[in-house]
């Protein structure tokens, strides 16, 4: 599979702060993260991608396009939600919208046809005839994605879209994330300094720290599994515990858990599990692999 964005050496120095650091980095097509903590840098590499920035160094492409010499191509392409808040407060998300997909050339009743579909995709209905400045930061956040995607990009960069957000609102705008990605089939890269909630819906993380890269890896290989399963019994947990540990098995069993852990190191083994829950007369309420955390690998850029 082609990238979708390929950087090579991208260095970006303000004064005497250094942004981005000979970074190289290959970025699948689907739902890439780009994590790291404030000021590693990410909101820099989105500007530079669109063209809108340029590196001090070093070349990066977008879809094929040169971010240097191509930017109004990339940004014909590319929708930006950016993370500031930069909302007209006196329009409504409506009008606003309409406008957007009228300055991105559509007629004005396909404008119009093209902006109730977005918005209603993001999931603003009525709320979308009412004036910003009046919205929850959850509404403005739908309002900066709609604006995003009215022109029918092939990739949107989403910067930090979960920020400000109560715990119900982020799982909504991950699920959103997660759609535009596979119902639309748009391109995604979006920026937080939460690993653990990129990894819920992104095919590919990349970490930066201090502008360097730390990692770029699949999220099917970083969880790959283990070598370890989950076991979860109906009752009688410590019973089932104490026949697999007899028996000479390596058993995890936290106090006060409903699940154990045991440890695979031959086909046997879960053979055993599965005689041991027969055995005690208990039913078998999940056995699967146990996967490895992104979190695990990354502790350092989850803070
Ligand atoms: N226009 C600028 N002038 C001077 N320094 C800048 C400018 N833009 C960014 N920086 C600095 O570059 C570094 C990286 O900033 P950047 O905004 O890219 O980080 P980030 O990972 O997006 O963090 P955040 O989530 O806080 O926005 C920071 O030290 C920041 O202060």
């Amino acid at each position: 599979m082609e990238p979708a964005i390929v950087t090579h050496g991208v260095t970006k120095s303000f004064g005497r702060v250094t942004a981005l650091s000979d970074l190289s980095v290959e970025l699948p097509p689907g739902v890439v993260g780009l994590v790291g903590a404030n000021g590693a840098g990410k909101s820099t590499l989105l500007k530079i991608l669109l063209g809108l920035l340029p590196p001090t160094s070093g070349t990066a492409t977008v879809l094929g396009h040169d971010t240097l010499t191509e930017g109004l191509e990339i940004r014909r392409i590319v929708g930006y939600m950016p993370e500031s808040d930069c909302l007209p407060a006196d329009v409504s998300a409506s009008e606003l919208i309409v406008h957007l997909a009228r300055m991105s050339g559509l007629p004005a009743a396909a404008a119009r046809e093209r902006a109730a579909d977005t918005l209603r995709h993001v999931g603003l209905d009525e709320e979308r005839y009412r004036p910003v400045g009046g919205y929850s930061t959850g509404m403005k956040q739908r309002v900066k994605l709609a604006q995003a995607l009215v022109h029918d990009p092939r990739l949107v960069f989403l910067d930090e879209p979960t920020n400000g957000l109560d715990p119900t609102g982020r799982d909504e705008m991950l699920a959103l994330i997660r759609r535009i990605g596979t119902e639309f089939g748009i391109s995604v890269v979006v920026t937080s300094h939460l690993l653990g909630e990129l990894e819920r819906i992104a095919d590919h993380v990349v970490v930066i720290e201090g502008g360097t890269l730390q990692r770029s890896t699949s999220t099917a290989e970083a969880t790959a599994a283990s070598g370890v399963v989950l076991v979860e019994v109906t009752t009688r947990r410590d019973a089932v515990v104490e026949t697999l540990r007899a028996a000479g098995i390596a058993v995890e069993a936290p106090d006060g858990a409903d699940i154990f852990t045991v440890t695979v190191d031959d086909a046997t083994v879960l053979d055993a599990v599965t005689a041991a829950v027969a055995t005690t007369g208990v039913g078998l309420v999940r056995l699967q692999p146990r996967r490895h955390h992104l979190t695990e690998m990354f502790t350092g850029a989850n803070r």
